[in-house]
């Protein structure tokens, strides 16, 4: 599935971390990270023991932002050259592209996707690539028309972050599907922006809307995951005929997940395990377009050595025949919200990028655990 790529970014210790000691188990060598299992560690006296794991897992980049002096340290920019730049010329040949942000609570997803005002994130400098379109990327400048949603997910209702109810309550929306475009939500707000100010503007209103809270690790918690479209429409012409590309670019800041904690209310407990599940259902979806994707392969291999033209077309989100005897996984996109409405970003005509967000020990194995089957994917 060489439409996926998959990075992993590691951020410094937080003030909190760095007073109860924790320690960064990661080391990152190029397009290699390698993790110490913390367990053997522990048992054995001194650092990098013989009997101690290491692991290492390859990505297509690997992002050391620990410490500005050092040599290898990748900034905002940095991560940006490399993914905010493939979003951005996937956009303008005409792909869907996803970019999404994972990993465990307070392990940096919100500060890459967005940023901070010092140190601003991949979605607004996205924005401003488009708009500054000429200079960069085009050879003939195409007239272009961009529109922006912002929805959060919260425990599997959407909100509009960009418009509000008379009671000052995000607007609660439906998901449909329509036959042809695909899922949508239903009375969301577009935008048209002529711009870069102004959709930074609309950014910000969306932001300090995102319903947030303390968890163990961190203060101000996201709570939902907020996915960013920008609708892209150029206008070209095509022998000689007006017509138009058009891409959609989805760039979501997942929620946190985080280990059920009996000690939390009744809706930190179901505003938890809703996460949780969308997550869950998030791998399996990405996993088995993999497996969908490598049967796929492996059957037309098949087909070109036994015969030609007679291999069956298959849609990536549909199950179907693919060499007559063996059929493509049922895809569950519908069993969470997320992933139905990122159904149209995972598969056919898309790219997807995900950042991981490494932080510090307690959230390793479960970012491997997804990892690894992220790793199939390369
Ligand atoms: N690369 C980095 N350099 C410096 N500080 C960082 C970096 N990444 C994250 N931080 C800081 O770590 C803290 C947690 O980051 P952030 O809010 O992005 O986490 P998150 O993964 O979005 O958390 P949650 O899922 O709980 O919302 C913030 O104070 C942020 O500024």
């Amino acid at each position: 599935m060489a439409n996926v790529k998959v990075a992993v970014r590691v951020r410094p210790l937080s003030k909190r971390e760095n007073a109860e000691e924790g320690r960064i188990i990661v080391e990152v060598d190029n397009k290699v990270a390698k993790v110490r299992n913390i367990k053997v560690d522990n048992r054995l006296d001194g650092p990098w023991d013989s009997r101690e794991k290491i692991v290492a897992f390859s990505f297509d980049y690997c992002y050391w932002s620990i410490d500005p002096e050092d040599p290898k340290y990748a900034s905002q920019e940095v991560v940006f050259q490399d993914l905010g730049t493939s979003v951005l010329s996937g956009a303008f040949k005409g792909y869907n592209i996803c970019l999404f942000a994972y990993g465990q609570t307070g392990s940096g997803k919100t500060y890459t996707m967005m940023g901070t005002p010092a140190s601003v994130g991949l979605t607004p400098r996205i924005c401003e690539g488009l708009f500054s379109r000429q200079d960069d990327y085009s050879e003939q400048p195409a007239s272009c028309r961009v529109e922006v949603s912002f929805l959060e997910i919260y425990n599997e209702r959407v909100r509009d972050l960009l418009k509000q109810s008379d009671h000052k309550k995000p607007y609660t929306l439906r998901v449909r599907e329509h036959p042809e475009t695909g899922p949508y939500v239903q009375g969301l707000s577009q935008h048209l922006v002529t711009d870069y100010k102004q959709v930074v503007g609309l950014l910000e209103e969306g932001i300090a809307k995102r319903i947030t809270a303390a968890t163990h690790i961190h203060d101000a918690s996201s709570r939902s995951h907020a996915i960013f479209t920008i609708h892209y429409t150029q206008a070209i012409l095509e022998n000689n005929l007006p017509s138009e590309i058009a891409s959609k670019i989805n760039l979501v800041d997942l929620a946190g997940s985080e280990r059920a904690d009996p000690s939390y209310c009744k809706d930190r407990i179901t505003e938890g395990a809703n996460i949780n599940k969308s997550l869950v259902t998030l791998g399996i979806v990405i996993s088995t377009l993999a497996q969908n994707s490598q049967m796929f392969s492996s059957c037309q291999s098949i087909n070109s050595i036994t015969s030609e033209g007679d291999s069956s077309p298959v849609g990536s989100h549909t199950t179907g025949s693919v060499s007559g005897t063996r059929r493509q996984a049922y895809i569950p996109y519908r069993d969470s919200i997320l992933t139905w409405l990122l159904k149209d970003s995972l598969g056919g005509n898309s790219k997807t990028i995900m950042v991981a967000r490494i932080s510090l020990n307690q959230c390793l194995f479960f970012i491997y655990s997804h990892l690894s089957c992220q790793l199939q994917l390369q």
